[in-house]
């Protein structure tokens, strides 16, 4: 395998090589934000639930219940999603980050912590997606009639 990448890289321009090298292997700054700020804002957001909805956002959203934050959350994945097709990577990152404060606000109004999902995330490190979905059991196994309507 090791054998197989070093005869790919070789065919990229050394010009290629290096900036790649670079993006990939430098690691963040030892100040930069990382992804414990989620943690950070769940307790903040789940803090929020006994707060006046006119002084935090967050208490507004929690106070119009579960289908309304989860209409914000789908409103603010299609425009994620918009900016990705339209590759706009500042806007993306912006709407990226109200995705994520939305579905911390899901959670918090579900009663998940942080931790259920990172559990389920490090669950799945190291198993293929393809693999996952080939070993899925065909719904007919789960109590579904086999026969095809005629
Ligand atoms: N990350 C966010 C964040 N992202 C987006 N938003 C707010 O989400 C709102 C989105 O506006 P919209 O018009 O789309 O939604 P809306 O006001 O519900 O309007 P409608 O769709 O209901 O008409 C804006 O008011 C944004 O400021 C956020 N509000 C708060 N946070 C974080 O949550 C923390 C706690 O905030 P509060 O709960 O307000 O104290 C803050 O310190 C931030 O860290």
């Amino acid at each position: 395998m090791a054998k197989k990448i070093a005869k790919s890289t070789a065919a990229v321009p050394k010009k290629k090589q290096v900036s790649r090298a670079s993006t990939v292997t430098m690691p963040p700054p030892l100040d930069a934000p990382d992804a414990r700020v989620l943690d950070r804002l769940w307790a903040t957001v789940l803090s929020r639930k006994d707060a006046s909805p006119s002084e935090s956002h967050s208490a507004r959203l929690l106070a119009r219940g579960t289908a309304k934050i989860a209409q914000k959350f789908g409103e603010e994945a299609v425009e994620c999603v918009i900016e990705a097709v339209a590759g706009h990577k500042p806007s993306l990152i912006a709407e990226s980050a109200d995705v994520l404060y939305h579905l911390l606000v899901l959670w918090v109004d579900a009663g998940l912590r942080p931790e259920h999902i990172w559990a389920e995330l490090s669950r799945r490190e190291g198993l293929s997606g393809i693999a996952e979905k080939a070993a899925r059991k065909p719904l007919a196994m789960e109590g579904l009639p086999t026969k095809k309507i005629p």
